[in-house]
């Protein structure tokens, strides 16, 4: 862990990179060699031998999620902090990983379902404008190599609309629509429709629309690049050090 040397200097955060030959974990893995305050103590994908992230203070984990929970499991063993962006978290997923957290309350988990500035102001401000409208939907735009649909962002976001919209004494906005092709409404997430489009081309994109009476509003959110995620990446590595227990979303790092 980060602290002072001998010398007095302080002493670099050790960190570990899980999926380190991925998209993201190859851009975790250049922005953890530039922070002047970490150092990389392993960079470890498939097939590699995780023995190797035990001498870190914190591991990345940009993998699949499928493999998430074992690589948490194995973290959590170890007595290392995470830092998660992994999508894939399911509440049962939570609930396991608080249960493994409660043997080692020394511990910290962040998991982040988008670790860019501009989309957790966005999910901040989605989850502001939702009592006020009639109806909201969210429509996800991501690369073609992307595993899963919905993104776990926009996932994120129908539930916290959701939630916000049932905290105000609000029901799920209604359509006229009983005839449809299948997927043609999107996902339902807690009442709130989803809609994933991939194209090459694209990073990472949201779109979270909010309908009332003669009027829209539109909340957008473009990750043009996958830098956009390196400074909150680099921010939960320094927070999960001192928040023991799991925290989920940077919202709750930015004290939003
Ligand atoms: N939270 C965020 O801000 C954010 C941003 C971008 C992507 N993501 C998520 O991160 C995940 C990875 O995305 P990506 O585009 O980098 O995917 P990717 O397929 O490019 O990279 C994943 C890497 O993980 C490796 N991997 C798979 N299983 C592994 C295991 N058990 N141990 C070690 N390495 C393993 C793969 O070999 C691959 O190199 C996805 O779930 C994606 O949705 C989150
Ligand atoms: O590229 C991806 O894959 C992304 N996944 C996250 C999600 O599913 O929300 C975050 C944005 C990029």
């Amino acid at each position: 862990m980060t602290g002072m040397s001998d010398n007095g200097e302080e002493t670099p955060i050790k960190v570990g990179v899980l999926g380190s030959r991925g998209r993201m974990g190859a851009e975790v893995v250049r922005a953890v060699e530039g922070a002047a305050d970490m150092t990389l103590v392993a960079a470890v994908d498939s097939g590699d031998d995780r023995a190797a992230l035990t001498s870190a203070d914190v591991v990345v984990d940009f993998t699949h999620p499928d493999a998430v929970m074992d690589n948490l499991r194995f973290a959590v063993e170890s007595g290392l902090h995470a830092v998660v962006g992994t999508t894939g978290f399911t509440e049962e997923r939570v609930g396991t990983l608080t249960g493994w957290l409660a043997e080692k309350p020394e511990l910290g988990v962040l998991i982040a379902p988008n670790f860019a500035l501009g989309a957790v102001l966005a999910l901040r401000f989605a989850q502001q404008a939702a009592r006020f409208y009639d109806s909201a939907e969210v429509v996800e735009l991501h690369h073609n190599r992307k595993a899963d649909a919905p993104s776990g962002t926009a996932e994120h976001t129908a539930r916290v609309i959701a939630r916000a919209r049932a905290e105000a004494g609000m029901e799920p906005g209604e359509d006229a629509t009983t005839s449809e092709r299948d997927g043609a409404r999107g996902a339902d997430v807690a009442g709130v429709r989803v809609h994933s489009v991939r194209l090459p081309g694209l990073v990472a994109h949201e779109e979270i629309l909010f309908g009332g009476q003669g009027e829209t509003l539109t909340i957008r959110h473009d990750s043009l690049d996958r830098t956009s995620f390196m400074p909150g990446v680099l921010l939960g590595v320094r927070a999960v050090l001192t928040r023991p227990g799991l925290t989920f979303g940077l919202d709750r790092v930015l004290d939003l």
